[in-house]
């Protein structure tokens, strides 16, 4: 592994329990020293105050909007810190509750100085369990802040019923059925299943279970299969704020023109056996693709970078594992939006089957089209 520092990005709806979070991995004896990035909306100092623990510094952005002023300040924090290496051994970037975690994501993909010295670990998104379903359905941002998480802390599950936590469940996975979740109160989750977690680390992109790519729902509760869907609407950045026409998103493409609209989840439900609910999330889908065997480079490389700028803004997550005729080592990339990166990785394993995988999480995605250019990549 490199020894790059991680971060971790830290995201959830106002009151969800980022700071109960962040507290309790402040306070816990994990021999570990953590610098902490907070983005306050307006109010100064406020979380800065109720978070505990001595040995961390904590930085403040009050500049705005995580998305939009953010890169420039996040990007200058982050060179501040690292020359300072030694005195802690990993980030944690608080956003504010409203924030499209994609910028802060993407910071650590397209600053050349930040992506040298640091690496994205993981996107941990908290949601409460009492209100999710609510917000999921008026404000896109909290339902960006599910589908780009890794790790997902549904939390308060103590104001919930058993069937009202499956529920809540289920929307998320109609979202996001690759992401960790853990079930909390108080946010007491193990530390190690949130930090430190390589879910974006390019050599284990796909930490996606084979299992949850099966059309099965035997193997655990947790793991609702997202459905695909598509519908048509126009791209929507999700980011849910109004932006003047004074900042620019140099590569973001976040699309606030007359297409930026709220997403509402008109879920259907579909009763499975052991009374199981799946729900459609009509706007944000997963497509996940495998070939199995090599695809061809010349004619994959141009059609993913084709495709990643003229989806980009409805495409919130990629991820992809390929096998390239006659090459050892696996390619594997990444991307936000229509950021990506991509490179040769490790040998594939003489036990490891050689495929070719890719995944999406966005909204609208033209699944068929899709499914159809990548297929037509194939060796
Ligand atoms: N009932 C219940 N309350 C909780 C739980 N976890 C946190 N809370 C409370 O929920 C409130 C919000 O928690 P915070 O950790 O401040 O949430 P946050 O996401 O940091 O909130 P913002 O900074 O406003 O976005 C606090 O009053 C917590 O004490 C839980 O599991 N159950």
């Amino acid at each position: 592994m490199s020894d790059k520092i991680p971060v971790t990005v830290l995201t959830g709806y106002l009151g969800a329990g980022k700071t109960t979070l962040l507290n309790r991995i402040l306070s816990e004896e994990h021999g570990r020293r953590y610098a902490v990035i907070v983005n306050e909306f307006g109010e100064i100092g406020i979380d800065n105050d109720l978070i505990v623990g001595a040995d961390e510094e904590v930085f403040e952005m009050n500049n705005g909007c995580v998305c939009c002023t953010v890169r420039g300040d996040l990007i200058r924090i982050i060179e501040g810190l690292v020359k300072r290496r030694g005195r802690f051994d990993a980030i944690i970037v608080e956003t504010t509750g409203l924030a499209d975690p994609a910028p802060v994501a993407q910071t650590f993909f397209v600053d050349k100085d930040v992506s040298d010295r640091t690496r994205l670990d993981a996107v941990v998104t908290v949601a409460d369990a009492r209100w999710l379903s609510d917000r999921l359905k008026d404000a896109p941002e909290a339902k960006n802040q599910i589908a780009f998480a890794d790790v997902i802390v549904l939390n308060k599950t103590d104001l919930v019923t058993a069937g009202e936590l499956a529920e809540v469940v289920g929307r998320i996975r109609a979202i996001n059925p690759y992401a960790k979740l853990h079930k909390t109160q108080r946010a007491a989750v193990p530390l190690s299943d949130v930090l430190e977690q390589n879910a974006f680390d390019l050599d284990r992109i796909l930490t996606l279970e084979p299992a949850l790519l099966e059309e099965d729902d035997a193997h655990d509760h947790d793991h609702h299969h997202g459905h695909d869907h598509h519908h048509e609407h126009g791209p929507d950045c999700g980011c849910g704020h109004h932006h003047g026409d004074d900042h620019h998103h140099e590569h973001a493409n976040h699309d606030h023109g007359p297409g930026h609209s709220h997403a509402h989840s008109h879920a259907h439900t579909h009763a499975h056996g052991g009374g199981l609910k799946h729900y459609h999330d009509e706007h944000m889908q997963s497509v996940s693709i495998a070939i199995p065997g090599d695809v061809i480079p010349e004619k994959f490389l141009p059609w993913i970078n084709d495709l990643v700028q003229r989806e980009g803004p409805s495409i919130l997550r990629s991820k992809g594992i390929l096998s390239f005729p006659a090459e050892p080592r696996r390619f594997v990339f990444q991307g936000v939006h229509m950021i990506m990166e991509g490179d040769l990785q490790r040998d594939w394993k003489p036990d490891e089957k050689r495929e070719s995988r890719i995944v999406f999480i966005g909204r609208d995605l033209d699944e068929a089209a899709i499914r159809e250019g990548f297929l037509a990549c194939a060796a």
